[in-house]
């Protein structure tokens, strides 16, 4: 029997899924609130960590170690890099990085440091399971590459070099961490978002404008994938 985590990085990726649920139990813990559902006989614990990959770790760990979560989905929004991904596109993340993480001054490659490695692979029976579901629901993912950085892209120039530099088909800030945090304590886990943005200088107004209807159309594909653990 799994015990499922859900997390997001704000209040607004994570509403749309609460709002399916009812008997919600709220935990208050390290300045955050875990609400507690039961769901189709899974136990579930939903979260949203805050932004940034610091809060994101916090997160992912504690619903891993003192919630006891042995799964955890992430379900948010992301600035597009792939043309391909168009806004409020969805994308499943095969593998993530970290843009900002940089000792190449000693001649390392960008997103490494030594005893880590620059990409984190996300968990294949899972990316399985969602591609499953979309077919059978028509709807249209991309599976690639998220960069991961903390701070909100809005030029042209940085998506540029996180794209030459990575191959990254989008980026946000909390998915590499969780990769990390969930690869150590060994659990599978599984990364979606959906395009609020494209990471040049519209990017902010695009994020105000469409943070929402994106966040929805990743937490409605999310429920779908749930429903098939
Ligand atoms: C109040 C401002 C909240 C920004 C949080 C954005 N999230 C971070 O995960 C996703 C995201 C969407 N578009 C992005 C972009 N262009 N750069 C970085 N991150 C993102």
């Amino acid at each position: 029997m799994i015990k499922l985590a859900i997390m997001g990085a704000m209040e607004e990726e994570i509403e749309p899924l609460l709002a399916h649920f009812e008997n919600i139990n709220v935990v208050e813990f390290a300045d955050n609130k875990y609400y507690e559902v039961k769901y189709n006989g899974l136990e579930i614990v939903i979260a949203y960590s805050k932004i940034g990959k610091v809060f994101a770790s916090l997160t992912a760990a504690t619903m891993i170690e003192k919630f006891g979560c042995d799964t955890l989905l992430f379900s948010g929004v992301a600035g597009g890099i792939n043309p391909e991904l168009k806004i409020g596109d969805l994308i499943i993340a095969d593998k993530l990085c970290q843009h900002d993480l940089d000792i190449t001054a000693f001649g390392h490659p960008n997103g490494y440091v030594p005893g880590g490695k620059v990409f984190v692979e996300t968990t294949k029976s899972l990316r399985e399971i969602a591609i499953k579901v979309a077919n059978e629901n028509n709807l249209k993912v991309i599976v690639g590459t998220i960069a991961t950085g903390d701070q909100f892209v809005h030029s042209t120039e940085r998506k540029d070099f996180i794209q030459s530099t990575f191959k990254a088909d989008a980026l946000e800030m909390e998915g590499a961490s969780v990769a990390v945090v969930c690869d150590a304590l060994n659990v599978p886990f599984f990364i979606l978002r959906a395009i609020s943005d494209t990471a040049d200088m519209d990017a902010g107004f695009d994020f105000d404008e469409f943070l929402k209807s994106s966040a929805k159309n990743s937490a409605d594909y999310l429920i779908k994938i749930v429903k098939e653990l």
